[in-house]
């Protein structure tokens, strides 16, 4: 993951000897977690500007958020998603009033590294607002099935999400990556150094395992042993955090899509919980999203425990090292759904042994297997199906690289109807001229970052007339859309007119699905949470008439205790932006 290109990660072979130093010649450790998963490190140096290309990670949409998005009650679940207007305008629902409503989440370095607009050495790309990475990095990677399968719509088809060092970073450093929604004060956030120690249960390293295509058929990707592992060994170890079940919803429940598609967000797929509970737990680790579940007739080779909360000797007690929280195993349902800043740390365990390149397999339970009987059973493809393109696989159809079709060459060659065309282009785009009604601009490819994709049309495609600029041998005129909504966002609203830009490059312009066709969103495109399998599911979890008497009492002590974590009313929150703006003030105050 660190520092290499391509699916064929060279994590296992590249870090050999930068750490002797540090620790002795012993076991060197690429890439780790510690401080109990709450941060990820890496073993080797990464010199400035090299891409870190977090392939093994999923990118899984939300688009029905409101419940997660309140600004004034946050749901714990928005401290991990991005929004995806300017990071990732692929996952956004262009063209629909909802899109400033999407979220993005990807495990792993963006949900469990430190974010920061300051003190970071870590900078996301994937958009284009990175000079030199390509925006179109964050592409469908071939294992996607076909709408005619079950699969359709059940996984994330999206992978690859990757960050560029913007400093040195030393064997040991923590990474920090890029943001301006701080999870931590900025003024206080430092990248720390924290060299690997093998054989310490505080650090996990995660070089056991790599991400490739699953053995299951047509399954998307699984989790792979890099090495041979013994029964009881910790492959992984994961925080999770808690979800409502509600705030999964996906078919406009949610407060922001429309109805008529999937009940479900896709990422319940990925999240944990019992049919009998409204708590969904969603682990958040590198890797742990992928596992999948034993094929028929075999038996897992992993399993799940919780954190043993037994302390080393010695070891600090900071509020991240004392993340694994054992009390929410004695809370109810809706109370560890709005508790924030206590956590539980899932591990993966070898549940029997694991020899190199075996595919690693959970048992998702009985619920699961069942459910998805009966979700193949009933699979009938939608109407369609059979020819069916995402925008991804248009782009990969094409053969002429690098080239988008005008209006007039689609009268003969027709993008298929759940496709549009998007070009970027922001409000504060460069004004030229104005002529019978029409607004001219001109495209600025270096001001980045673009955040407004909007639908347009492609007038015309000429050369460029600079011969220098080898990136681009043909610029295009579009004529750009408005869009219903567009005044909610002030860098994407447009005063009414024609507006035409000029030399636009292939960077500005985009093949998109149309909001909601993609798969993700199909009624009946599967959905069902993993099982926690029973011996360690609290019963105090369970839906009231479930629980047992002693649950009650352990509930009603526990919730007294945890009122400093509750998800706070409105009115009662301080952002940290209040925060850092009061500690200026005070600040200011006693330079006077
Ligand atoms: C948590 S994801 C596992 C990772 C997933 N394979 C991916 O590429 O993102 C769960 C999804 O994987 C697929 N899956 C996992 N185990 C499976 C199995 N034994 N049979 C069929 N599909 C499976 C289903 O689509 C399920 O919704």
């Amino acid at each position: 993951m660190v520092g290499c290109r391509g699916r064929q990660c060279c994590r296992n072979s590249l870090y050999l000897t930068a750490l002797s130093g540090l620790i002795g010649a012993t076991v060197a450790c690429d890439l780790y977690l510690a401080r109990f998963g709450l941060g990820v490190f890496t073993g080797r140096s990464i010199k400035a500007g090299d891409v870190l290309e977090n392939e093994a990670e999923a990118l899984i949409p939300l688009y029905d958020s409101k419940t997660i998005d309140d600004p004034t009650n946050h749901s714990p679940l928005r401290e991990y998603v991005w929004n995806s207007l300017s990071t990732l305008p692929e996952l956004g629902i262009v063209g629909s009033t909802n899109r400033s409503a999407a979220f993005w989440y990807s495990g792993g370095l963006a949900a469990v590294a430190p974010c920061t607009s300051w003190n970071f050495n870590l900078q996301l790309s994937g958009s284009g607002w990175l000079p030199g990475v390509s925006r179109r990095n964050l592409v469908e990677d071939g294992m996607v099935p076909p709408r005619t399968s079950p699969q359709a719509g059940a996984y994330a088809y999206r992978h690859g999400l990757s960050y560029v060092a913007t400093q040195n970073i030393e064997p040991g450093d923590e990474l920090v990556v890029a943001c301006t929604d701080d999870d931590f004060n900025p003024l206080e956030m430092k990248v720390q150094s924290n060299p690997f120690v093998p054989n310490d249960e505080r650090y996990m390293c995660l070089d056991n395992v790599r991400s490739d295509e699953s053995e299951l058929d047509e399954a998307g990707k699984g989790l792979f042993a890099t090495k041979s592992l013994s029964k009881g060994d910790t492959i992984l170890s994961s925080p999770v955090v808690p979800i409502h079940r509600k705030e999964l919803s996906g078919d406009g429940t949610g407060g922001t899509a429309p109805s008529g598609i999937n009940a479900y967000q896709l990422l319940i797929n990925y999240a944990l919980g019992h049919e009998d509970s409204d708590l969904l737990i969603l682990p958040y680790g590198p890797f742990v999203n992928y596992l999948n579940n034993r094929p028929r007739g075999e038996s897992a080779n992993a399993m799940l425990r919780w954190k043993s909360t037994e302390v080393q000797e010695g070891q600090t007690a900071s509020r991240r090292l004392q993340y694994h929280h054992p009390e929410l195993l004695k809370m109810s349902a809706i109370e560890v759904a709005n508790t924030h800043g206590k956590g539980l740390v899932l591990e993966v365990v070898a549940s029997d042994d694991i020899a190199e390149n075996d595919e690693i397999y959970l048992d998702y339970g009985r619920a699961w297997s069942k459910a998805w009987d009966d979700h193949v059973d009933r699979w009938r493809p939608p109407n369609g199906a059979e020819t069916y393109m995402s925008a991804d696989q248009w782009f990969h159809r094409q053969r002429v690289e690098n080239i988008v079709a005008t209006e007039e060459e689609l009268k003969d060659d027709p993008l298929p109807a759940n496709l549009q065309t998007v070009c970027y282009f922001d409000a504060d785009a460069k004004f030229i001229s104005a002529e019978e009604g029409v607004t001219y601009s001109r495209w600025q490819d270096d001001e980045l970052p673009h955040e407004c994709l909007r639908p347009c049309k492609i007038l015309e495609r000429y050369s460029n007339p600079d011969p220098e600029d080898e990136d681009d041998m043909w610029l295009y005129k579009a004529e750009m859309f408005h869009f219903d909504g567009e005044e909610k966002f002030n860098f994407c609203s447009l005063p009414p007119g024609r507006h035409v830009t000029k030399d636009l490059t292939y960077d500005g312009i985009f093949i998109l699905d149309k909001p909601y066709t993609h798969d993700l969103f199909l009624t009946t495109a599967f959905r069902h949470e993993i099982g926690i399998p029973r011996d360690i599911f609290p019963t105090p979890w369970m839906r009231k008439k479930l629980r047992k008497k002693e649950d009650e009492s352990a509930i009603r002590a526990r919730s007294e205790e945890g009122a400093e974590f509750r998800r706070k009313k409105p009115g009662e929150v301080k952002t940290k932006k209040l925060l850092m703006k009061e500690q200026k003030e005070k600040s200011a105050r006693m330079d006077l």
